[in-house]
């Protein structure tokens, strides 16, 4: 065995290890996407992104073309996740290095086909699909409790926006290195949980906790759930807005039928995984 091509990518610091396997050939354990994220005995990252063309995978939405390429998305821990808004930038970015696509194509993902635009500056946008608004829960930091909007971007958010006590804007006072509570009955998938203050009417600061891997540098779909919450929040269905993350800026729009999330994608380095390494997880 020769050992496997990897690359290793990010989208404003979430970062993640691409595996081409056109042909489907990989046996991607989740003890291997464990190892391979590991920042110690692995390649480290949030997560693992496997390119396969969709007519290969399991469960695939019956919208996503089959002779498309997908994106099957790993978070750290092991588990899948149905859609990830940096992990498709990053994924284009590859796939446009490679030569495997045009600058507009479409990326299948287990939420449904996201379109992507990559631009010349090496931003990309992503269509990330309808957002849907499906209640208020609570998430808990620190014994103190946090009001939230739940909401659907193809995986499962929790926005809360921190507005109104002074107190409580210090963002980077929250201990995030441990999963914040939450309702296990409303979110029985388990959540991923935003924390963000409005910076300026278009102008959103926010930290994240993602289910099944910890805090991140971003979150692309979070970033996506948090603008929506800030407009719902205001009584708006529509709009637009930066949301700054410790790993960078991204710009979200939302639509009444659709939203886009616009960021850089960076690929970082390209090598081959130890087949030793790889047989003995
Ligand atoms: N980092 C991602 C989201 C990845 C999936 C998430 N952890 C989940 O389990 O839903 C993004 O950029 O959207």
């Amino acid at each position: 065995m020769q050992g496997i091509d990897f690359v290793k990518g990010h989208g404003t610091e979430n970062d993640f290890v691409v595996l081409p396997d056109p042909d489907g050939k990989l046996d991607l354990t989740p003890a291997r996407v464990r190892a391979l994220c590991d920042r110690n005995r692995g390649l480290g990252a949030d997560g693992v992104l496997r390119v396969v063309r969709a007519g290969l995978v399991e469960d695939v939405p019956s919208d996503v073309d089959p002779d498309g390429w997908f994106m099957d998305y790993r978070n750290a821990d092991g588990s899948v996740a149905e859609m990830c808004g940096n992990g498709v930038r990053v994924f284009a970015a590859y796939l446009r290095e490679a030569g495997l696509a045009e600058a507009e194509f479409v990326v299948g993902t287990r939420s449904g086909p996201r379109p992507v635009v990559a631009h010349e500056d090496g931003h990309v946008t992503v269509h990330m699909g309808p957002v849907r608004i499906f209640g208020e829960s609570t998430a808990t930091v620190g014994g103190r409790e946090f009001a939230g909007v739940a909401v659907d971007v193809g995986n499962p958010h929790l926005a809360c926006l921190i507005e109104d006590d002074p107190s409580e804007l210090d963002l980077t006072a929250l201990d995030l290195t441990v999963p914040p509570g939450h309702d296990s009955v409303f979110f029985p998938h388990g959540v991923n949980v935003e924390f963000a203050r409005k910076l300026a009417p278009d102008a959103i600061q926010m930290r994240v906790h993602e289910r099944g891997v910890g805090e991140t540098r971003s979150c692309g779909t979070g970033t996506v759930a948090a603008v929506a919450a800030m407009l719902h929040l205001a009584g708006k269905r529509t709009g637009e807005s930066t949301v700054d993350i410790p790993g960078g800026r991204v710009r979200v729009g939302i639509t009444e039928d659709g939203s886009t999330l616009t960021g850089p994608a960076v690929l970082v380095a390209r090598g081959r995984l130890d087949p030793v390494w790889w047989s003995a997880y």
